[in-house]
């Protein structure tokens, strides 16, 4: 990717990881404008754990920035500013962490908020989706009823890391007919570019400068 389209994405704050072609195009950024000064100080205010919770895991940690509020602000403003107009009906949140962010997201655009659930956290009708991780594996769940058929979904995470744990909530709110229309995280860590079988989504994630962070660079 060249310079300027390296900024111009930048500039959206968007991560087009494969064929973007079934979902609705944003509006491109004008070629070549600046990287938003938000994003270093998002950048900042997230704290890397080493060996946390286990050895070897760079931990990416989100609270230092929930305690900043203009900082915590800017997060959801950035995401907003996407995804306000894009007629989404839905902001489906992945515990835990997405439901620190998704909730403020869905109330400003002006969606309804669906949590995708641990197992056995919801009392109602469920339907699950099983998904890998590096050792066993976990499941999502979300009441029957959430999403009506044809829906526009925006899913909000804190991170992609593999990816296992989106394509899980992307195959559950598929299998209850939803239309996702793009997945939303604050941070991406390297590993994740590899991974092509988000196939025809788009993530969203801001674009870090601090290498340290194990942040996404596009
Ligand atoms: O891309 P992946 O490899 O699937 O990993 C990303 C997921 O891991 C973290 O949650 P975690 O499973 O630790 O659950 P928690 O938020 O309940 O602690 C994070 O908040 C994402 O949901
Ligand atoms: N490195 C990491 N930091 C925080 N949460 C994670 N979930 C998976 N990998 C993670």
């Amino acid at each position: 990717m060249g310079e300027e389209a390296k900024a111009a994405a930048a500039a959206c704050a968007e991560i087009a990881v494969t064929d973007a072609a079934a979902v609705p195009k944003p509006t491109p950024p004008p070629a070549a404008v600046a990287v938003d000064p938000r994003l270093q100080g998002i950048s900042d205010a997230i704290r890397v754990v080493p060996h946390f919770p286990k050895q070897g895991i760079m931990f990416n940690d989100i609270t230092p920035l929930l305690l900043r509020p203009g900082v915590f602000k800017d997060a959801v403003d950035i995401f907003v500013e996407r995804y306000r107009g894009m007629a989404i009906a839905a902001v489906a949140g992945i515990e835990a962490r997405g439901f620190i962010f998704g909730p403020a997201i869905a109330l400003a655009i002006g969606a309804k908020f669906i949590p995708l659930r641990k197992p056995k956290k919801l009392p109602g009708e469920v339907i699950s989706e099983t998904y890998v991780l590096e050792y066993g594996t976990d499941c999502l769940q979300m009441h029957v009823g959430a999403i009506e058929p044809g829906e526009r979904v925006l899913i909000v995470d804190d991170l992609v890391a593999t990816g296992g744990t989106l394509c899980a909530a992307i195959r559950l709110l598929e299998r209850a007919g939803a239309d996702v229309v793009e997945c939303a995280c604050l941070i991406g860590l390297p590993k994740f570019k590899e991974c092509t079988w988000l196939h025809s989504l788009q993530i969203a994630s801001e674009r870090w400068t601090d290498i340290d962070k194990s942040a996404v660079h596009y």
